[in-house]
């Protein structure tokens, strides 16, 4: 197993153990010593169970197919109640574990812990410890028990039996603002998903490319996860080099085409973790409903709230063209270029096209409500609904308004709207990444700190994107960034010819 690759997330994604003597089929993540943190730190779920096991323990492998009934349920992409607990695995059988399985006293196998995920990150369990906030499982001896346990620790009813998308768990209660907290890795599924689709279906040519590098450039300075901020900055550093203008200009456009899928599919633009292959606040309770184009709304609101003012018209003509060139849903992409043509003036406040964006998705919504009602496709969880309702934000509707009908005939308080769009998308969305500390002071600063510790392949011009570039800090540090690059790569050159005289 890589330590802290792609492969081991992917593992929670796809069920492959990978790991040594790890059935293919299971569903538990193996971790040992090098991603035990990593993993814990960085999955979304709410809780993590960890069994400490050794290979060659009969009991521990008669208790393994009680263990992966109930992962099934919760791990993996065809989990039936995904992002809840995180299923995991230590085989404290191999030398490196040792120290691991220390830290937790492993007296017995299998021993079964309970915890918020983060609290197991660099942390140990003693049995006479007063108040650990890892627990112990005491009654989990077979998949039943188990799951009984969980039940009582979370007032859930899960049983063994649950199938996919017959739930009744689903969190839809619109008028807790607190559930937007949990978007914040939908955004960096749709990001991912996003750039993957564009690979794949092969959409960056000479008529798009521009697009794609301003939507990037927005990413870089206002993405809400600081991990998308880096890898967006990691391509658009290297973009001109990978895909340069004139790329396209023989005859060979399906060659040129390949070979951007080719060289841009080494990024991974949110991290190794993401996509996992799940929605939280996106996930509809009936298959294929919501996830990939609620995440993609979410992330364009959580950009409006985070730009300045100077950068409102660039915002909006980035997010109207990268929607007009890539979002493949083809009905969805006519009418909101229709929306955006219809914008006459430029924007110069910020709280102008953050204000746009959300009446432009009420649009959509209003026509949605009557669409889904007459065909029947709406999710039952999460009718549409003209946004946000009175339960979550009352200020927004202004009091002498009419009864709501239509978001254009409610007199909304558009000044409470705004505020109410900062606060939701703005700190609420990324308030658990600040509880695990993924966010930096300076998100910018940051970026090119690590860019410069895991990027050392040589950094190349970053042409269009400069030409095209903005007057905002970010954008002048990815600049002195590059040029730092550049000098360095200059005086790498030099010390290189002196060294082959
Ligand atoms: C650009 C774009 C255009 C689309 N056009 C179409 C179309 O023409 N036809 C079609 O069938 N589908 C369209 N879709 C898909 C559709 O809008 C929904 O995304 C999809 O049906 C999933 O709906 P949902 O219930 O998850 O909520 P979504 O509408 O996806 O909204 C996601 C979340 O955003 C919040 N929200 C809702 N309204 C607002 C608002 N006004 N302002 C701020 N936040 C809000 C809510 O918390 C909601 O749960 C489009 C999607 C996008 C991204």
């Amino acid at each position: 197993l890589q330590a802290g690759s792609r492969t081991v997330l992917r593992d929670i994604g796809s069920n492959n153990g990978g790991g040594a003597g790890t059935d293919p089929k299971d569903y538990a993540v193996e971790l040992n010593i090098t991603n035990f943190d990593e993993v814990l730190k960085d999955t979304p779920a709410t809780y993590a169970i960890v069994e400490f096991f050794a290979h060659w323990c009969p009991a521990c492998r008669n208790y393994k197919p009680h263990y992966e009934k109930v992962a099934r349920l919760f791990n993996g992409p065809e989990a039936v109640h995904p992002g809840i607990i995180l299923m995991t695995r230590v085989d404290c059988a191999l030398k490196i574990n040792t120290k691991l399985c220390d830290k937790f006293s492993v007296g017995h196998y299998p021993m079964l812990f309970w915890a918020p995920p983060t609290k197991f990150v660099s942390a140990g369990w003693e049995p006479n410890q007063a108040k650990s906030e890892i627990r112990l499982i005491d009654d989990g001896r077979t998949a039943e028990r188990l799951l009984n346990w969980i039940n009582k620790q979370i007032g859930s009813s899960y049983g063994l039996d649950d199938e996919k998308f017959e739930n009744e768990h689903l969190p839809s209660n619109i008028s807790d603002p607190g559930q937007i907290a949990r978007a914040i890795y939908d955004v960096e599924e749709a990001t991912t998903t996003a750039f993957d689709i564009i690979l794949v279906h092969k959409m960056i040519k000479s008529e798009t490319r521009a697009s794609l590098i301003k939507y990037l450039q927005l990413l870089v300075a206002h993405h809400p996860s600081r991990r998308c901020r880096k890898g967006s900055a990691e391509v658009l550093v290297n973009f001109d080099d990978l895909c340069p203008p004139d790329m396209w200009s023989s005859d060979r456009h399906e060659v040129a085409t390949n070979n951007v899928k080719e060289v841009l599919s080494n990024f991974q633009i949110c991290g190794k973790e993401v996509p996992r292959g799940y929605w939280m606040f996106c996930r509809g309770s009936k298959n294929y409903t919501r996830g990939f184009s609620c995440g993609l709304w979410v992330l364009m609101h959580s950009l409006s709230v985070r730009i300045e003012d100077g950068e409102s018209q660039f915002a909006f003509t980035a997010i109207c063209d990268f929607i007009h060139n890539f979002f493949i849903c083809e009905e969805c992409r006519q009418h909101f270029y229709e929306m955006c043509s219809r914008v006459t003036s430029p924007f110069s406040k910020a709280r102008d096209f953050a204000l746009w964006l959300w009446s432009a998705h009420n649009e959509v919504n209003e026509r949605l409500i009557k669409e889904e009602a007459s065909l029947e496709t709406a999710d039952p969880k999460f009718p549409k609904i003209i946004w946000p309702p009175k339960q979550l934000c009352p200020s927004c509707y202004h009091p002498r308004g009419s009864k709501d009908k239509g978001s254009s005939q409610i007199e909304w308080d558009q000044d409470e709207v705004f505020k109410f769009l900062i606060s939701y998308y703005g700190n609420t969305l990324v308030s658990l990444y600040k509880e695990k500390g993924f966010l930096a002071e300076d998100g910018t600063k940051a970026t090119l700190d690590d860019l410069v510790a895991s990027t050392n392949a040589v950094v190349v011009p970053l042409g269009a994107a400069l030409a095209i570039a903005l007057a905002s800090c970010a954008f002048g540090a990815l600049a002195c960034y590059w040029r730092s690059q550049q000098k360095n790569r200059k005086y790498y050159h030099q010390l290189h010819s002196l060294k082959n005289i």
